[in-house]
């Protein structure tokens, strides 16, 4: 990232944490954006090639989404019901211009919502065409506790709580780090009516 980009609170395995980056009416404003794009392309529950469902809801805003099924994890140009993907809120481009400082914008935002009990298990986010470009993820709503692990599979994790308004960078000798989310602190924020937690990754895709 260019030298403009701020001075994370602190970096965890390479990983820059910038803690409570949204205040709460910024958040409560991407929120009501989120609302409208999920309106667009609602939630669906993927299922991996492997035919178990995923318990993450997702969709996504951009050119891309993130898609999974019988026949595999890739992004697709469409959601699963035909329509295309309604762009990425302003509110949301305008952390990742203020974080990042590239003049290159994310083409997806994935949009990930877990309900109490739903997880995510360690992986990379290694779909993407050219590793240079970061990945940004914004927490909104309940405590997530983040595990990261290593460029390799295995060994040796650390973890950390995410709280709403938390922004992270994986990017440079970080991008491919294993990471996940073990579970949630159900009711720790109000800021979604029906409760949970919303994640927003942004990718550079092609
Ligand atoms: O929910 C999170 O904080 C992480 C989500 C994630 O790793 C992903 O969507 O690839
Ligand atoms: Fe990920």
């Amino acid at each position: 990232m260019p030298d403009t980009a701020p001075p994370p609170d602190l970096t965890v395995r390479g990983v820059a944490v910038y803690k409570g980056w949204l205040a709460p009416a910024a958040q409560a404003a991407m929120v009501d954006d989120l609302r409208a794009a999920v309106a667009a392309a609602p939630l669906f529950q993927p299922e991996t090639r492997f035919g178990r469902k995923m318990s993450v809801r997702m969709t996504s805003a951009g050119r891309y989404g993130w898609v999974s099924d019988r026949r595999g994890y890739r992004y697709d140009a469409r959601h699963p019901s035909g329509v295309a993907w309604p762009p990425i809120p302003a509110s949301v481009l305008a952390v990742w211009d203020a974080i990042t400082g590239l003049d290159r914008r994310p083409d997806c935002c994935l949009i990930n919502y877990y309900a109490e009990g739903a997880r995510m298990g360690m992986h990379q986010d290694r779909d993407e065409a050219d590793f240079q470009w970061p990945v940004l993820s914004i927490s909104l709503g309940d405590d997530a506790l983040f595990r990261i692990g290593n460029l390799e599979r295995g060994g040796k994790t650390e973890s950390l709580w995410l709280t709403s308004g938390d922004v992270l960078v994986m990017g440079g000798a970080a991008r491919l780090v294993h990471h996940g989310i073990d579970r949630l602190r159900p009711g720790s924020s109000g800021l979604l009516t029906q409760g949970g937690r919303l994640n927003l990754t942004l990718r550079v895709v092609d």
